[in-house]
C-alpha cells in the first residue's frame, strides 16, 4: 500500500491539504479491503469485550462460552481479534469448527491477533472497523469491559435509536458487571431526560445464554443463521 499519513498525524491537524487527502483514499483502501475479505459473510453476531482479562479469570470463560453457543446456533463470531474477552469468544466459536473473525487494530503498541480467528481482516481506522463490525452482524453482544467495550457499544445504540439502523439487539452478558450501567442509565439519563425511558428497551442486560441466543433468533435478520456461516448478503 501507498505509504500515507498516520491517523495520529490526521488527529493532530499536522497533514497539508493533499496528506489528507491520501489519508482519506488510505480509508477507502481500508473499507474495500474489509469488504473483499467479508464479502458474502451474513448475519455475523459481535462479541465484544475487554482486551485486558486473562485466561484464568471467570468472564474468560464465560466469553469462550458465549462463542462456542452462539457459533453452535450457526452465526459467525466477529471480535476485536485481540486478547482477552476477544479471544475468548474467538476461541469458544473455533473450538466447535464455527466461523471465528477478527477485525485487528494496529495499535502503538503491537500484539498479534489471537490464534482463534479463522480469518482476520486488519485496520488503521477504528471508526472504520465500527462501520464492518455493524455492516457485518445482525446483532452484538457486550461482555464486561472498559472504554472499547463502551465505545462499540454505544455506537449500536447510537445507530438504532436514530433509526439508522433496525432491528439489531445489542445484548449485555454478566449482570453483576453490566446491572450498574443498565441502573445508571435508568435513573441518571432517563431521569434527565437525555434519553427516553423506552430508549432501554434497545439493551437485554442478562446471565441467561439461552435468553441471549433468544433474543438474537428473534430478529428477523439473524432468524435464519446462514448454512456454514457464508451466504451471500
Ligand atoms: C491484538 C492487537 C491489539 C490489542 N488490543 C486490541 N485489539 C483489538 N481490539 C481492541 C484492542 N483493544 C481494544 N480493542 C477494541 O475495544 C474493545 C476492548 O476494549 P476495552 O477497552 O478493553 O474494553 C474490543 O471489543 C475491541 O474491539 C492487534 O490487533
Amino acid at each position: 500500500m501507498i505509504p500515507h499519513p498516520t491517523e495520529e498525524q490526521f488527529l493532530a491537524g499536522r497533514t497539508s491539504a493533499d496528506e489528507s487527502r491520501e489519508w482519506v483514499d488510505s480509508v477507502e483502501h481500508e473499507f474495500e479491503h474489509a469488504f473483499a475479505t467479508l464479502n458474502g459473510l451474513r448475519s455475523g453476531v459481535s462479541v465484544f469485550g475487554s482486551a485486558r482479562i486473562a485466561p484464568d479469570h471467570p468472564w474468560y470463560a464465560l466469553g469462550v462460552e458465549v462463542g462456542r453457543r452462539i457459533a453452535e446456533a450457526g452465526y459467525p463470531v466477529i471480535t476485536g481479534g485481540g486478547p482477552g474477552l476477544m479471544q475468548a469468544a474467538n476461541r469458544g466459536a473455533a473450538s466447535v469448527g464455527g466461523r471465528s473473525i477478527g477485525l485487528a487494530i494496529e495499535l502503538p503498541r503491537e500484539e498479534e491477533p489471537n490464534p482463534y480467528a479463522d480469518t482476520v481482516v486488519p485496520f488503521e481506522h477504528f471508526f472504520v472497523r465500527k462501520t464492518v463490525f455493524v455492516r457485518y452482524s445482525c446483532a452484538f453482544v457486550a461482555l464486561p469491559g472498559g472504554f472499547g467495550t463502551l465505545d462499540e457499544l454505544f455506537e449500536a445504540l447510537t445507530l438504532i435509536q436514530t433509526d439508522k439502523l433496525h432491528d439489531f439487539p445489542v445484548i449485555l452478558v454478566g449482570t453483576a458487571f453490566w446491572g450498574p450501567v443498565a441502573e445508571w442509565l435508568r435513573t441518571t439519563l432517563v431521569d434527565a431526560g437525555t434519553i427516553s425511558p423506552h430508549d432501554l428497551d434497545l439493551l437485554t442486560v442478562t446471565d441467561d445464554l439461552d435468553e441471549m441466543l433468544r433474543v438474537i433468533r428473534a430478529c428477523v435478520e439473524c432468524h435464519t443463521p446462514p448454512p456454514g456461516g457464508v451466504v451471500p448478503r
